[in-house]
C-alpha cells in the first residue's frame, strides 16, 4: 500500500489540503473526518478524494470552479490517482514514478490535465497511458514533440471553454520549455477505476430511479450493500423476519459456481483443475485464497462470472416481480463496484469501523489477518461507499442497536412509492398496457 512507500512530498500535500478541503465542503467525511481517514489509509483517502470530486453536482462544480481549494483538489487528486496506480501495482517489476517524477507533477500539474514528465518512459508507463489517453500515447517519445493536447475530449466533458483554453496554453508551454517527454493525462475517474482492481461492471444497464415521492403502490427493489462481514446478511434477516424478500447475490454467486454450470465450465478452464475437490465441486476457500491474493486473478473470475450473476439476479427479480412483490431487498456486496447501484433505491449502506469489521471477518470465517485484510481491499472502501448512500446503517455496536435502527429503516424502504417505481412495477405495466388497449380500441371505433 502506499503508506510505507509514499513520498514525503505526497504526505505533506495530502494532509495540507485536508482543511481547506473540509473549510470549503469541497469533500467532509461526515462520519470519522478526513485526517482520520488519511491516518489510517490514504489509499482509502485518495478514493474518497476522487469519489467527492465525481459526485460533486454540476451547479457545485460551476460554483467551485473559482475556489483555488478545489482547483488544487482536482489537480492533486489525478497526481495522486497516477502516482497511486502506478507505485500501488502489485507486481515489484511494475515501475512507478519516483519522488522527482512526482515532485514535478506536484508542481507543473494544470487545472483539467496533468503534465508527467518522463525522460524515459517505461513500456508500462506508455501502455498505461496509451489505456486512458489513446492521443497522448501514440506520439509519446523522448524526442519526439509532445503530443497535442486532448482538447476535444475536455471540450466535449467540460463546457467552460475558458478553463479549456488556460490549459492549452500552460500544456504548450510547458511542452515548448522542456526537451523531456511530455505526456498529457485526462483527468477522468475511470482511469482509477479501471485500473483499480475491485472494479469491474455487469453487462446490464437500467434507468435511474426518480427519487421525488408521489403516492401509490406497487414494487420497489432496494439496494443493500456494505464492505464484507459488515453485517448485510444480518440486516437482510431482520428484512426477512418483515416479511420483505431479499435476492442475495451471493447466493447467486454460490449457483452459478456449481459443477456443470457454465460459470464452472469457465472457472475451471481458467484456474485448472487444482481448484476442484474430490466430487467436482470448486473448492470455494481454495479459490478465495487465490483470488484475494492476486487482483489480476480475481478480476479474472469477475469477468467469467459477471455475465451468470447478473442474469441470475435479474431472473430473481422477474419472478419476484410476476409475483407482485411491492418492496424487495437486493443485498449484493459489490452493488456499486458492478455499477448496480443504478437499479436500486433506496440504497442502503451497512457500516463498521473498520477494526471492527476485520475482527468480525476473522471470526466468522477463522481466517488469518492477512486473509481478512486482502478480502476487506478487494472492495471498495466502505468510507466510499457511504457518500453514495441513502441510508447508513452503523453496525458498529450491539446486534440491539442495530435492530433498533434497523426499525426506522424499514419505515423508511415501505413508505408509499414514486410514479417512477410504479411505472416499472408489474401494475403499472399492466395499466400502460390497458390505456394503450382501450386507446387503440376508442381510436379505431372514431375512424
Ligand atoms: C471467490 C469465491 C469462490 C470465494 O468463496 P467464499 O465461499 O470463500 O466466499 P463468499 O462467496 O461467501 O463471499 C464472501 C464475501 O466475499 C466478498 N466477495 C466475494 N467475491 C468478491 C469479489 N469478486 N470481489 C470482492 N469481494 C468479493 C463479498 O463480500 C462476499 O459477501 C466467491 O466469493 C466467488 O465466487 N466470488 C466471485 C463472485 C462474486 O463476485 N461474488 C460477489 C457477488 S456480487
Ligand atoms: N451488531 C453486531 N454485533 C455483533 N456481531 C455482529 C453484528 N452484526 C453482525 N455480526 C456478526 O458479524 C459477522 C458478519 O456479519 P454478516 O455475515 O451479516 O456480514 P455480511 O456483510 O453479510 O458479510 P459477507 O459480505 O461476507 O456476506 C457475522 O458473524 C455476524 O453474526
Amino acid at each position: 500500500m502506499l503508506s510505507s512507500r509514499q513520498p514525503t512530498s505526497l504526505i505533506l500535500a495530502l494532509s495540507d489540503l485536508v482543511p481547506r478541503l473540509t473549510q470549503s465542503g469541497v469533500a467532509t467525511c461526515p462520519n470519522r473526518g478526513l485526517s482520520q481517514v488519511l491516518a489510517e489509509n490514504p489509499y482509502h483517502f485518495v478514493s474518497y478524494l476522487l469519489h467527492c470530486r465525481e459526485k460533486s453536482s454540476r451547479k457545485r462544480k460551476r460554483s467551485l470552479e473559482g475556489n483555488p481549494d478545489f482547483l488544487d483538489f482536482i489537480s492533486l487528486s489525478v497526481v495522486v490517482e497516477t502516482h497511486s496506480c502506478l507505485d500501488l501495482a502489485p507486481r515489484p517489476r511494475r515501475p512507478h514514478l519516483g519522488q522527482e517524477a512526482l515532485d514535478s507533477c506536484l508542481n507543473s500539474c494544470t487545472r483539467k490535465a496533468i503534465v508527467i514528465h518522463a525522460p524515459n518512459p517505461s513500456r508500462f508507463i506508455r501502455r498505461l497511458l496509451l489505456f486512458v489517453s489513446p492521443i497522448g500515447a501514440t506520439s509519446l517519445s523522448a524526442t519526439a514533440p509532445p503530443p497535442p493536447p486532448p482538447l476535444q475530449l475536455f471540450a466535449r466533458r467540460r463546457r467552460r471553454s475558458s478553463l479549456v483554453h488556460k490549459n492549452t496554453g500552460q500544456k504548450e508551454a510547458a511542452s515548448n520549455s522542456s526537451e523531456e517527454a511530455v505526456v498529457y493525462v485526462k483527468s477522468e475517474d475511470d482511469f482509477f477505476y479501471q485500473l483499480s482492481s475491485w472494479s469491474f461492471r455487469f453487462p446490464l444497464h437500467t434507468q435511474q430511479l426518480a427519487s421525488h415521492e408521489r403516492g401509490c403502490v406497487e414494487m420497489r427493489i432496494v439496494g443493500l450493500t456494505g464492505g464484507i462481514a459488515s453485517g448485510k446478511s444480518t440486516v437482510s434477516n431482520l428484512f426477512k423476519s418483515h416479511g420483505i424478500l431479499v435476492v442475495d447475490a451471493d447466493l447467486v454467486a454460490r449457483d452459478v459456481l456449481k459443477k456443470g454450470t457454465g460459470g464452472w465450465k469457465k472457472t475451471v478452464a481458467a484456474f485448472g483443475e487444482d481448484i476442484l475437490q474430490e466430487n467436482g465441486q470448486v473448492d470455494r476457500p481454495k479459490l478465495g485464497r487465490i483470488v484475494f491474493s492476486d487482483p489480476d486473478k480475481r478480476q479474472l473470475l469477475n469477468r467469467l462470472l459477471a455475465p451468470y450473476i447478473s442474469s441470475g439476479i435479474f431472473w430473481e427479480i422477474l419472478k419476484l416481480w410476476l409475483k407482485g412483490c411491492k418492496v424487495i431487498v437486493l443485498d449484493i456486496p459489490l452493488l456499486f463496484e458492478a455499477k448496480m447501484d443504478k437499479w436500486t433505491k433506496p440504497i442502503i449502506v451497512v457500516w463498521v469501523d473498520p477494526e471492527t469489521q476485520l475482527q468480525r471477518l476473522m471470526a466468522r470465517d477463522r481466517t488469518s489477518v492477512e486473509d481478512a485484510r486482502n478480502r476487506i481491499q478487494a472492495q471498495m472502501p466502505l468510507d466510499v461507499k457511504i457518500t453514495q448512500a441513502d441510508i447508513v446503517i452503523d453496525n458498529t455496536g450491539s446486534l440491539e442497536e442495530l435492530n433498533e435502527r434497523f426499525q426506522k429503516v424499514v419505515v423508511q424502504v415501505t413508505k408509499p412509492l414514486t410514479w417512477t417505481e410504479f411505472a416499472l412495477s408489474r401494475q403499472g405495466a399492466l395499466v400502460a398496457f390497458i390505456s394503450v388497449f382501450v386507446g387503440v380500441i376508442i381510436c379505431r371505433k372514431a375512424l
